[in-house]
């Protein structure tokens, strides 16, 4: 099933951790990066495009700055990524210019993919760069971002890349073998689980935090990563970056890390834009019938099934649907602000118009601007 899998897939987006480009304080791993650049040109010597979302910024910028262990304040950490990514894409140019592969720097924040004009700029971006047979390298934009336009972790912006650049792969380079069925940190005779079709409560639960001194996330962030691809459609290849040769012998067809299937349900661009990508800025408070019809029926939500709203938010915000009991169970796009819905909740959608004085359409959210989570 695996080679099944791999065989088919053109446009591949490969994430590496900072635990797999780095060594401890000696900086940049230069040669594991020689060989990672040969594995991709062998890719793409194949006919495969690929797009990296490379970390290792920080890590590499602090050895500069003589900080040790992680930075101990933001301003920190973003002068340790200002001197670090010229560094990291410095050592990219070095690695892959031995096959004749030039690279290219994007440094993204939420920000620029949450507004859809932006979104679709970088998408042709990135297009353009593939069309010239240039690698993009992606990263977060440390040295400007605050809470507010924040990935976060490079884990996360791997699934939204995915996304951006209609990639049909998403490959996990790690700094461990793949998911394990407890953290082998703690529980050190886990085993490798080597498929996973769904993601479970049960291995959300196994996966624990980073485990270096310069890893963000650890595996949660990464199940997340791979779940969030899945919900397009697109599988997850987890593999261990620091062995040297890992990713061209799994698309020879050896069964190394974990691979995670998709759901059999995707949803489309737009739709995992709104679930994913936007930053959701206020909650809708429905009632029971109203959750019932969104999450079997797939129905637009409707004024009459609003019990509350929570937060501050104009007309085309991302907001989150919640049940009576607080848990989330939709998100999507609404066609009224929130002062606008908190006068005509619990009424019927007829009744609008004599309310406000005027009416944009029946729906809170409309069923083409609702993801049911
Ligand atoms: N269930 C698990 N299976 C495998 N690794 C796990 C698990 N739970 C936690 N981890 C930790 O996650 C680490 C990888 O995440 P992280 O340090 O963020 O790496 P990266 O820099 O590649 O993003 C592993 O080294 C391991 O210590
Ligand atoms: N953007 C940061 C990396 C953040 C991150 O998610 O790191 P990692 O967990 O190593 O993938 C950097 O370049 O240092």
């Amino acid at each position: 099933m695996r080679s099944g899998i791999l065989a088919k897939v053109k446009r591949i987006v490969i994430k590496i951790g900072s635990g797999v480009l780095t060594c401890g304080d000696n900086g940049l791993n230069k040669p594991l990066m020689g060989s990672i650049a040969a594995q991709v040109a062998e890719l793409r010597a194949s006919g495969r495009q690929v797009i990296i979302v490379s970390s290792g910024a920080v890590a590499a910028g602090r050895k500069e700055l003589g900080i040790d262990g992680r930075p101990r304040s933001i301003p920190q950490k973003q002068a340790a990524a200002a001197i670090g990514q010229s560094r990291l894409m410095h050592a990219y140019e070095e690695a892959f210019d031995p096959f004749g592969h030039k690279v290219a720097q994007i440094l993204l924040t939420r920000d620029d993919l949450a507004h859809r004009g932006r979104f679709l700029n970088a998408r042709a971006t990135l297009d353009t760069l593939l069309s010239f047979g240039v690698i993009p390298i992606i990263n977060e934009n440390d040295t400007v971002v605050f809470d507010e336009i924040k990935f976060g972790d490079n884990d996360s912006l791997s699934a939204l890349v995915t996304n951006l650049a209609e990639a049909n792969l998403l490959v996990i380079l790690t700094d461990i073998d793949g998911f394990y069925e407890a953290d082998p940190r703690t529980t050190p005779d886990a085993r490798l689980i080597p498929l996973v079709r769904q993601i479970t409560r049960e291995m959300e639960r196994a996966a624990g935090g980073s485990g270096s001194t310069v890893g963000t996330g650890g595996m949660v962030t990464k199940l997340a990563a791979a779940k969030k691809a899945g919900q397009f459609g697109v599988p997850t290849l987890m593999l261990n970056g620091r062995k040297p040769s890992l990713l061209a012998e799994a698309f020879a067809g050896r069964e190394v890390g974990t691979l995670f299937l998709p759901g059999k349900e995707s949803l489309n661009r737009r739709k995992h834009w709104i679930a994913h990508t936007l930053r959701p800025s206020g909650r809708i408070i429905v009632d029971d019938g109203a959750r019932t019809v969104l999450a079997r029926q797939g129905k637009s939500l409707l004024p009459s099934g609003v019990v509350r709203v929570e937060g501050k938010f104009d007309r085309g915000a991302c907001v989150r649907v919640c049940g009576s009991d607080g848990t989330e169970i939709a998100r999507g796009l609404v066609d009224y602000s929130h002062d606008e819905i908190i006068r005509i909740l619990g009424h019927r959608s007829g009744e609008i118009e004599a309310i406000l004085g005027y009416k944009y359409g029946d729906e809170i959210i409309h069923r083409d601007n609702l993801v049911v989570l």
